[in-house]
């Protein structure tokens, strides 16, 4: 592996990607690239009515997580430093799929792709999987009011998406490491033994 690892980690709404992004920046000293979610003025209106702000939601998503990475990149990736990201640009797409629909979105993927095209994209992926009830508990867990509303049925079809997206990615960016994580058994935040096995994982991978 190169110099200068930029590491994503993926995984649908509640799996736990802070956690261990958080996690993993501690331990090994890597800056964090962190989602800003509690600015985000659309999120408790869409989880009422996907349709009508699905539209206004991911656009939002888009050209903060464009900002970010461009950020990025000059800070940390084009200067070869490592760095961590709870979040994949590509989730934009995942999540746009399931949400739009019709024209929406197509103008939505023909502005995703003008815009993250020539982004620097992760070279190491850490792909948490986890079932619905897992997902469910840990989002009840977390409490966050506007998530209260989400639909199983919603969360269910993300969880296939990703399986989907990132089998997807496998075949189109075959030099980009993916480690799939079973976020349902492997339990980093209970089992310090469980963590420090990913951790030593990534180690090897970036050195
Ligand atoms: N392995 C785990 N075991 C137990 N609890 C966990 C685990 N991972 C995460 N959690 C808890 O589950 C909740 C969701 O975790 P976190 O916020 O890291 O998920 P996320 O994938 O970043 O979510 P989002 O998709 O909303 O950004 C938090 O309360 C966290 O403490
Ligand atoms: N529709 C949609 N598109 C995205 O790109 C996206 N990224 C995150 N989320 C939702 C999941 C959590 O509730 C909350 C915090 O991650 O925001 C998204 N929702």
């Amino acid at each position: 592996m190169k110099r200068g690892p930029f590491i994503a980690v993926e995984g649908p709404i509640g799996a736990g990607k802070t956690t261990l992004a958080s996690m993993l920046s501690n331990e090994l000293h890597i800056p964090i690239l962190k989602e800003i979610v509690e600015e985000n003025p659309f999120l408790d209106k869409f989880y009422q009515n996907i349709d009508e702000w699905s539209f206004q939601l991911e656009m939002f998503f888009l050209c903060n997580r464009y900002k970010q990475l461009e950020d990025t990149d000059l800070q940390y990736i084009a200067q070869d430093k490592p760095v961590i990201s709870d979040y994949h640009i590509y989730k934009n797409l995942i999540f746009a799929e399931r949400t739009l629909k019709g024209i929406k979105r197509e103008k939505y993927r023909q502005i995703y792709h003008i815009l993250t095209d020539d982004l620097p994209k992760p070279n190491i992926i850490l792909y948490i999987r986890a079932d619905l009830d897992t997902l469910l508990y840990r989002i009840s867990k977390r409490g966050r009011a506007f998530e209260g509303q989400i639909d199983p049925a919603y969360l269910q079809q993300l969880i296939e998406d990703y399986d989907t997206a990132m089998a997807s990615l496998a075949v189109r960016e075959p030099s980009t490491v993916i480690v799939t994580i079973n976020g349902s058994e492997v339990d980093f935040v209970e089992y310090p033994e469980q963590f420090a096995q990913i951790a030593a994982q990534v180690k090897e991978l970036i050195q």
